[in-house]
């Protein structure tokens, strides 16, 4: 099973991308993962939440197989302590699934067409994080994950 997060925009701010590349470069010892990063949007600034929202969905569904088991970082999903989302990919992994996605929104969060398309929802708290920083989050807990999967020293119970 290959894991893809995507995400729209590049990260400014290269302290962050640093630290998410190191978990990225980490998980690829457990699995095939990538950090797919959407290009941004241009002239942003002549466009509501609504239509940047919409502009954004398109190129997220673009991205998407048929197959794909999509689940949206969303802060009103569902939460998961580490060791019950490291059983969740497992379960996806053993079910012979071809791509498990996770996808980040952008400032204003999904369109409505992405929230039909999604499999499910993930959420990592109920505050609002930057999506810079969901990028870092994710990608640090699917790493957890694996670790957990493995009974390697990383997580504390
Ligand atoms: C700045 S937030 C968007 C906030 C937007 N107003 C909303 O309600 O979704 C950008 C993206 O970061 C992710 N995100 C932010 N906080 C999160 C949380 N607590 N749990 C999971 N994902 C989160 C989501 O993918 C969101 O679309």
């Amino acid at each position: 099973m290959k894991i893809t997060l995507l995400a729209v925009g590049k990260t400014d701010d290269p302290r962050i991308a640093e630290l998410t590349d190191m978990y990225a470069d980490r998980l690829q010892h457990y699995v095939n993962f990538e950090l797919q990063l959407l290009p941004d949007l241009k002239n942003t600034k002549n466009m509501n939440e609504e239509r940047q929202k919409n502009e954004e969905g398109k190129n997220i569904l673009a991205q998407l197989e048929k197959s794909d088991f999509v689940t949206l970082l969303d802060q009103r999903g569902k939460r998961l302590s580490s060791p019950q989302f490291a059983e969740l990919i497992n379960k996806r992994s053993v079910s012979g699934l071809k791509r498990l996605v996770f996808i980040i929104g952008g400032p204003y969060g999904f369109s409505q067409d992405v929230y039909d398309r999604a499999n499910s929802k993930l959420s990592l708290s109920d505050m609002t994080f930057s999506h810079q920083m969901v990028r870092l989050f994710a990608t640090e807990q699917i790493y957890r994950a694996f670790t957990i999967l493995k009974n390697e020293p990383y997580h504390h119970f």
